[in-house]
């Protein structure tokens, strides 16, 4: 059965194909060529289950062999962990736990779980770290649990993934788009469709509440790798509710703040500001950013997240309308998780590349990919900012 819509969906995902060329491309060519030759021989002899035994025999290989089959063993079990990490979270363990170590009897109390499966869960979570055993029977935050409860923008994403999990239950099926995810109704603006700019109040409630609750995993990022003091007006294009703006304007005294999105985000985003206190310093203007001029007046422009929800004609074409926008000279920031970041590579091609799949548009892109699209519409100077934490967001800034 072909998704309703299909055909446009599979045209989008199509125009944008995902082509990663190996991370050691960059290499020169008989590197590469040697690189590549010294894999294909390891893969044979590891995929001898004699060379398996023999590794796994001898002391100075077997922590290699324990090392693989453990991560294997972890891609094959991921799902389950993130289960237990669920149902911790639907329980608010972590919050109850955020004051110190509870006793187990009182956990089953405040939970209505019970006791047999509430051991069951919590030694679970002990296991992968989220928890830890205290003596007289407790139980307490664990090193993975611990910075949970101070970010409720991370336990919102962690509910938020149970629609993904619903649709990935059966992958081939999203993959060959032959099935509607539910994260597509979930993100209504992806549909791209004439009426975007019409979508209604409710419609863009839950996940604009979502992107506010996780929004400052970004936003200090952002803050700490670029000073926004040398500028006086920041538009933010997809602002949403408008979190970043007002974390900026609380880092940077004398900048004014313009946020444009979906007329039914903006109007969420001005509520913000004045609850913020910021009516003197802060506008929002509702419409299309594809198809709308965006406001002019400010010095810098601000992406964020926003890029890889769209295929690359449609960056590009958002990408010429914030150049529009800008004076000579002006800056844009985008901020979005990239892909191939290095000890991040799972969080980009793996995690992103996937979620978006089941949303229906767009993709993950490395940062050399954002800044060729960056320089085809007319942007100059295009580098990359480090950020402490590539898997919460990377940087790019451009005049
Ligand atoms: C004190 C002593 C003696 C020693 C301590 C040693 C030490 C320093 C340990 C470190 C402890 C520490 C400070 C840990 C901190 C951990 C932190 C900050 C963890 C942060 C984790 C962040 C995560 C997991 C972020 C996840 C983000 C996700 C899943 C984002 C998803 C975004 C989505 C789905 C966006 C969708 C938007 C769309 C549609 C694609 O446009
Ligand atoms: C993933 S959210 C990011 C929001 C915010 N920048 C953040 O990081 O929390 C993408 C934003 O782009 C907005 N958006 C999507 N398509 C749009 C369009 N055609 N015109 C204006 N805004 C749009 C959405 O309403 C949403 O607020």
């Amino acid at each position: 059965m072909a998704l309703e819509g299909g055909p446009a969906i599979v045209d989008t995902l199509s125009a944008s194909p995902t082509r990663r060329p190996d991370r050691g491309a960059s290499a020169s060519g008989w590197l590469q060529v040697w690189r590549e030759r010294w894999r294909d021989w390891r893969n044979r002899m590891v995929a001898d289950p004699a060379f398996q035994r023999r590794a796994a025999a001898f002391g100075p290989t077997r922590r290699f062999v324990r090392r693989d089959a453990a991560a294997l063993f972890d891609l094959m079990a991921g799902f389950v962990y993130s289960q237990v990490l669920l149902s911790c979270v639907r329980l608010r363990l972590f919050e109850r736990l955020a004051d110190g170590p509870c006793p187990v009897p009182r956990l089953v109390q405040a939970t209505g779980l019970d006791e047999d499966a509430l051991r069951r869960l919590l030694a679970a979570a002990v296991a992968v770290q989220l928890l830890d055993w205290r003596q007289g029977d407790r139980v307490a935050l664990g090193r993975l649990g611990a910075p949970l409860p101070a970010q409720p923008g991370l336990l919102a994403m962690v509910e938020h993934h149970a629609t993904l999990y619903a649709d990935l239950a059966d992958p081939l099926a999203l993959l060959r788009r032959d099935r509607p995810a539910a994260m597509a109704a979930y993100w209504p603006y992806a549909d791209h469709g004439a009426a975007t700019a019409q979508l209604a109040a409710t419609d863009v409630a839950a996940y604009s509440e979502l992107m506010t609750a996780s929004q400052a995993l970004v936003t200090q990022e952002v803050l700490a790798a670029y000073d926004l003091r040398a500028h006086r007006v920041l538009l933010d294009v997809g602002g949403g509710e408008g979190a970043f703006l007002v974390a900026a304007a609380q880092t940077a005294p004398q900048l004014s703040v313009r946020l444009f999105d979906l007329p039914a985000v903006a109007q969420r985003a001005q509520a913000r500001f004045d609850a913020a206190g910021l009516q003197g310093r802060s506008r929002t203007h509702g419409g299309d950013f594809f198809n709308d001029p965006l406001p002019t007046g400010a010095d810098v422009v601000s992406l964020v997240r926003v890029a890889f929800d769209h295929p690359d004609h449609r960056v590009l074409q958002l990408l010429r309308n914030v150049r529009r926008a800008l004076p000579p000279g002006g800056c844009l920031l985008l901020a979005e998780p990239m892909a191939g970041e290095r000890g991040a590579e799972a969080m980009g091609d793996a995690y992103f590349g996937l979620y978006l799949l089941a949303m229906g548009r767009g993709r993950p892109r490395t940062a050399d990919e954002l800044s060729a699209l960056m320089r085809e519409a007319g942007f100059t100077d295009v580098r990359r900012v480090r950020t402490r934490m590539p898997l919460q967001t990377g940087l790019l800034v451009a005049r």
